[in-house]
């Protein structure tokens, strides 16, 4: 079958891994296409655009939503063929082994090379399991933290013992009234350094304890009142709130691996296995970002990139054994020599 359209590379999800494959698989003139479910590109980073994120090399502490901005214009830098909205529900290969990937939208997406950067899936947060509790999300029961100023000065209980739980805990200790953090088991999963600066700051840690019932003002239909349990004490108090926040993590959706017909060899825990280059079991398939787990892994945005990297210089020679294995420092890059130019004018003002 002779195929119309054939791309290069296609990039399943828009996220940094994504992102920074788009930017590199265009750096090594392959023709590229990112197809992402949400109708925005950024990934998880949405989800936290006004966390400060400390830890990208080169980066001095920036926001999330500054990091998608950079992310999505070094992304689209060689302009590849972006496609929102569409969520990939399945991967083959075709009789002459070119990739066919089905969408929702009913299209198939064809191409010589796939890089799946799908971190974890399509996001669903992990609901508060308390019956009716969904009618407080339009008021004040929150699964992200879109915005910190709409906590000032105001009384926050965060629900869990995770990175995201403790995050929201510290960066919200001094610009809300008060915060408490409940969760279910008596040891906090966070990073070390950030648990230590909770439990050393003014947030009240209410560990072995949940939330067991909200109590509602009937006319605004805001949560007034959490009720919490200790389960080891077996002993129940109410704590008056303005916010509730809960972070217990997202459910996974792996239907995409799940449904694709090619033999992908993953961990047990739904990660694509993969090596140090970023390849898969399935030749012309590659893995970036947090969906990808090796020996030495990074599941963090800087692990992603260089993931990206290796897995687009793998792309390239599968397409084409005789290419570079890797490509040049960006500046020998023919691409950017009139860019280079244009820049290095402005710098000296001429
Ligand atoms: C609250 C929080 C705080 C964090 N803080 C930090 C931090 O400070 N520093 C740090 O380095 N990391 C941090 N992380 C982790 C970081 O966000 C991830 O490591 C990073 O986003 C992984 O990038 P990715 O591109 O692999 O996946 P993602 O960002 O998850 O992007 C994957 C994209 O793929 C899309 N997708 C999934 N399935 C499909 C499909 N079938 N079809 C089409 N599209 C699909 C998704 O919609 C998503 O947009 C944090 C994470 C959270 C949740």
């Amino acid at each position: 079958m002779e195929h119309q359209n054939v791309y290069d590379v296609t990039i399943i999800g828009g996220g940094p891994a994504g992102l920074y494959s788009a930017f590199y698989s265009g750096l090594r003139g392959m023709k590229t296409k990112i197809i992402e479910f949400q109708p925005f590109l950024g990934g998880k980073v949405h989800v936290y655009p006004e966390k400060m994120i400390w830890d990208i090399s080169g980066l001095t502490p920036i926001t999330g939503q500054a990091l998608i901005d950079q992310l999505v214009k070094q992304g689209m830098t060689f302009d590849p063929t972006v496609v929102l909205n569409e969520k990939v529900e399945s991967i083959s290969k075709d009789e002459n082994g070119v990739f066919v990937l089905k969408g929702s939208s009913g299209e198939q997406h064809i191409s010589k090379t796939v890089i799946v950067a799908v971190g974890s899936g399509i996001l669903k947060p992990q609901k508060l399991e308390i019956e009716g509790a969904e009618r407080f999300e339009v008021t004040n029961l929150h699964y992200t933290v879109k915005s910190l100023k709409q906590f000032k000065d105001r009384t926050v209980i965060i629900s869990g013992g995770g990175n995201s739980a403790i995050d929201w805990a510290n960066e919200l200790e001094p610009i809300a009234k008060k915060v408490y953090l409940t969760y279910r088991k008596g040891e906090l999963k966070g990073h070390e350094a950030q648990v230590n600066q909770l439990l050393n700051s003014s947030v009240s840690c209410l560990l072995h304890t949940s939330i067991t019932k909200l109590i509602a003002n009937s006319s605004t239909d805001l949560v007034e009142k959490v009720e919490v349990t200790n389960h080891e004490e077996e002993r129940t108090r109410h704590i008056e709130v303005d916010d509730i926040i809960i972070n217990h993590g997202y459910e996974r959706d792996s239907s995409l691996l799940e449904n694709s017909t090619l033999n992908i060899e993953m961990e047990e825990d739904f990660y694509i296995k993969g090596n140090t280059n970023s390849e898969s079991s399935i030749p012309g398939m590659y893995a970036a970002g947090d969906i990808l787990k090796h020996d030495g892994k990074l599941h963090l945005i800087a692990g992603a990139f260089q993931d990206a990297a290796n897995a687009v210089n793998q792309a390239k020679q599968f397409i084409d054994p005789k290419a570079k294995a890797a490509a040049m420092v960006s500046s020998h890059n023919d691409v950017f020599k009139e860019r280079n130019r244009e820049l290095v004018k402005a710098m000296v003002g001429k």
